[in-house]
């Protein structure tokens, strides 16, 4: 569903993204973690065709990033941390404009706004306008946008930053609940737990580097940590610096 060729990104002689090669599979919930300034935006939106590779390709759902990134847009949905929402509209309104851009009629919209609400709890947040909203309504507003058109790959960078404990809880559910047959999440967090949560498989990036891919189990067995967060140190901690990784 995702695949991954020798990636690399750079922006002047910083490179942020090197040589990155992985996949990720349908009916996976696939994480990607990595400290502050590990690439992970970057790969993110690479695969979303917000920047092109330096080098390297990418396909996702079978479209390439480079060649057809306007079937990458139809197939994938991207929520990241710097999306605002019009301060005039409401939730719905916001909600019908988009389905409207990905040419859904009245009765598609209305039936994919009432699975939303159910979905993720939006309740009066859908009728009330965005100015007026706390982060986490935001936040919500923002995810349903992105999975209005149900894409077949959803990419999440960070979206439960700045969410207090109930609109975290809706929002990994609602992660969870997109593990299904011929559906892709991609959930890039700093936060172990989370990543522990919902998370199939894992990709932990550093520096650009791909440290590596694997189960939270296999993560565990290998390194011999009890949990996800003292297996990552463990991890960035036996990689050489500016040497390469086993994968
Ligand atoms: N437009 C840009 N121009 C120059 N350098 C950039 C640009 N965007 C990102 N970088 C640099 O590339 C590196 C990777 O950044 P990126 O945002 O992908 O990391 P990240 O893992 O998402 O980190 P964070 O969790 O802080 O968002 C960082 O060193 C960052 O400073």
């Amino acid at each position: 569903m995702l695949e991954i060729q020798n990636l690399t990104k750079t922006y002047g002689k910083h490179t942020a993204l090197s040589d990155v090669t992985l996949s990720a599979h349908d009916g996976e919930v696939f994480g990607l973690l990595g400290p502050n300034g590990a690439g992970k935006t970057t790969l993110l939106r690479l695969l979303a065709t917000l920047l092109t590779p330096t080098s390297g390709t990418a396909t996702v759902a079978g479209h390439d990033v480079q060649r057809d990134p306007e079937a990458v847009r139809r197939v994938v949905g991207v929520v990241n941390g710097g999306m605002g929402l019009p301060a005039r509209l409401t939730g719905r309104e916001v909600l019908k404009s988009f389905a409207g851009l990905y040419g859904m009629s009245r009765s598609q919209t209305d039936t994919r706004i009432a699975e939303l609400d159910e979905k993720l709890e939006l309740g009066r947040t859908l009728d009330v306008r965005a100015g007026e909203y706390s982060t986490g309504m935001r936040q919500k507003v923002v995810i349903a946008r992105a999975v209005i058109h149900d894409p077949a790959v959803l990419i999440l960078d960070e979206a439960s930053s700045g969410l207090d404990i109930f609109a975290r809880r809706t929002l990994l559910d609602f992660v969870a609940a997109t593990r299904a047959p011929g559906r892709l999440t991609v959930y890039s967090t700093h936060v172990m737990s989370e990543a522990e949560e919902v998370c199939d498989r894992m990709a932990i990036v550093h520096e650009g580097k791909l440290v590596t891919v694997d189960t939270l189990g296999g993560i565990l067995a290998r390194t011999g940590e009890r949990n996800l967060e003292r297996a990552f140190f463990a991890l960035l901690r036996g990689t050489p610096a500016g040497g390469t990784y086993a994968v």
